[in-house]
């Protein structure tokens, strides 16, 4: 055995086939003939000459004739001519602003950040963020068609690659806004291919908003409560749904709250509206107690002014059962607004269990039966965990503010709602106020902040509405 040359070695049958190495095919690499690369960079000059004017029809215009009239009659004439046109200009933006605003100074911004910021970035950032697609080993990239601006953000509009979707640029919002220096960034399609990527330049947000003036009319179904991030006015709905506002402590929920109630006080002096309080803390609401129907800020109190406004609400579906479908508030059936602060307390923390019970079953009555009949619950949460609020589920609206984890954005907004760039998470302490909202007909989650309702504005809110006074109620009235 051992002088058995072949001792030791693996024991492989002269017919077994060696180990297949698979045939693989590798594209050729063929030498780019010179003359090929030299076309190729004539054509692209070709190109540039002719399709520059066509771009670019004013500035090829202005720089043709200044340079014809230097050629011609030397820079004396040119200095001249740009003086009278700096002088046209100044005349324009002085008697015209608006229009010099938007055909001058929009434009030209518009030119500039093609340029310079969009043109020049694309290709890195959108290849880092994972954008460009490869086929054959080329890469494609969606295309720049036009940049525009708006008074407070840049839209550029792009051509997809074929075969990506928007939604591929929807999940890379976050890197696409830090890639070009933007608060945040929004995509909207407007046809196949055909989206448009909006960067605000300036965060409308950072500083705080003062409490929105009391308006003349109220429309329960769009309360001005705030400003979104594109400078439009962040419209809360209250009829017809339930909004459940939720935050760490100190991310600003007390504004939301009193931006809401401070949009609908004109109702409630006109008795079309009334807004029962549920202040555990005894600090937030508490303040402005004169403009509530219904207070309460113990425990039992709370539990008996829910189960008064389940009564209430079973009490109208009686009397609206077959005769009607909808709710229109008037001053013998009003909108009932149910703001619960800090809802946890009741629902979680709270260390007798019935009352625990009773507030979660009156708070689900009301959630799941109160829309159609004008009972409305606006509350407000710090944790939006299911073991704190597993009726979190039965508010169609919410509300974002500053959350402690990325877990937490997801739990409030819906699925994907971080992917989409709602991060509520990383929200600024230094802003309170700044929320993410799902507005309807997008899912979209929209970037907002909620106006700031000082405790002087509360007051003076107090003073001059204080509807105890005007439709004095009971405090409360026990089913
Ligand atoms: N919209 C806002 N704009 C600017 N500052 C705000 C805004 N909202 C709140 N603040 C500031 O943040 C502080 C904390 O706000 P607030 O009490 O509303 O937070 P909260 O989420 O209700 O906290 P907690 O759960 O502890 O009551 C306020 O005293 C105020 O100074």
């Amino acid at each position: 055995m051992l002088r058995d040359r072949s001792a030791g070695s693996a024991q492989v049958q002269p017919t077994t086939p060696l180990p297949a190495h698979g045939v693989r095919f590798t594209t050729p690499v063929v030498e780019t003939p010179g003359i090929v690369i030299v076309s190729r960079w004539v054509y692209r000059l070709l190109r540039l000459v002719v399709l520059t004017p066509v771009r670019f029809p004013i500035a090829t215009a202005l720089l043709s004739t200044g340079a014809m009239v230097v050629s011609v009659w030397g820079w004396i004439p040119l200095a001249a001519g740009i003086l009278l046109a700096g002088v046209g200009l100044g005349v324009w933006w002085w008697y015209w602003p608006a229009v010099f605003h938007r055909l001058v100074v929009l434009r030209s911004l518009a030119c500039w950040r093609w340029l310079w910021v969009y043109r020049r970035h694309w290709q890195p950032v959108l290849v880092v963020a994972g954008l460009a697609e490869s086929y054959q080993e080329r890469h494609y990239l969606p295309r720049i068609k036009t940049v525009s601006c708006t008074a407070w953000a840049d839209r550029v509009r792009i051509t997809l690659v074929q075969g990506t979707t928007p939604r591929d640029l929807e999940d890379r919002v976050t890197e696409l806004a830090h890639g070009f220096q933007a608060p945040s960034c929004r995509v909207y399609t407007r046809g196949p291919r055909d989206v448009v990527l909006e960067f605000p330049r300036r965060d409308l947000l950072a500083n705080p908003l003062p409490a929105r003036p009391v308006p003349d009319q109220v429309d329960m179904a769009a309360l001005e409560v705030g400003l979104c991030e594109d400078g439009t006015p962040w419209d809360l709905r209250l009829h017809g749904t339930h909004v459940l506002t939720v935050g760490v402590t100190g991310s600003g929920k007390g504004s939301v709250l009193w931006s809401a109630i401070r949009a609908m006080t004109p109702a409630m002096v006109a008795g079309t509206a009334q807004v029962w309080a549920i202040d555990p803390k005894r600090m937030e609401l508490s303040y402005g107690r004169s403009l509530f129907a219904r207070y309460a800020d113990t425990a039992e109190a709370a539990v008996d002014v829910l189960e008064a406004a389940v009564s209430e609400m079973h009490a109208r579906a009686d009397r609206y059962a077959g005769i009607r479908r909808t709710h229109t508030p008037t001053v013998e059936d009003p909108f009932m607004l149910v703001v619960l602060d800090e809802v946890a307390f009741l629902t979680a923390y709270h260390p007798e269990k019935d009352i625990r019970r009773r507030a979660e079953n009156a708070i689900a009555t009301l959630t799941s039966q109160g829309r159609a009949v004008g009972v409305c619950v606006l509350a407000a949460l710090q944790d939006p965990r299911k073991e704190v609020m597993n009726l979190r589920n039965l508010f169609p609206d919410k509300v974002a503010l500053r959350l402690d984890e990325a877990s937490q954005v997801d739990m409030v907004l819906g699925d994907d709602a971080r992917e989409r760039g709602a991060n509520a998470h990383l929200i600024d302490p230094n802003v309170p106020g700044v929320a993410f909202v799902r507005m309807e007909g997008s899912p979209l989650p929209v970037r907002v902040r909620a106006a700031f309702v000082s405790d002087d504005d509360i007051e003076a809110m107090a003073n001059e509405y204080g509807t105890r006074s005007l439709h004095p109620v009971p405090d409360v009235e026990v089913a």
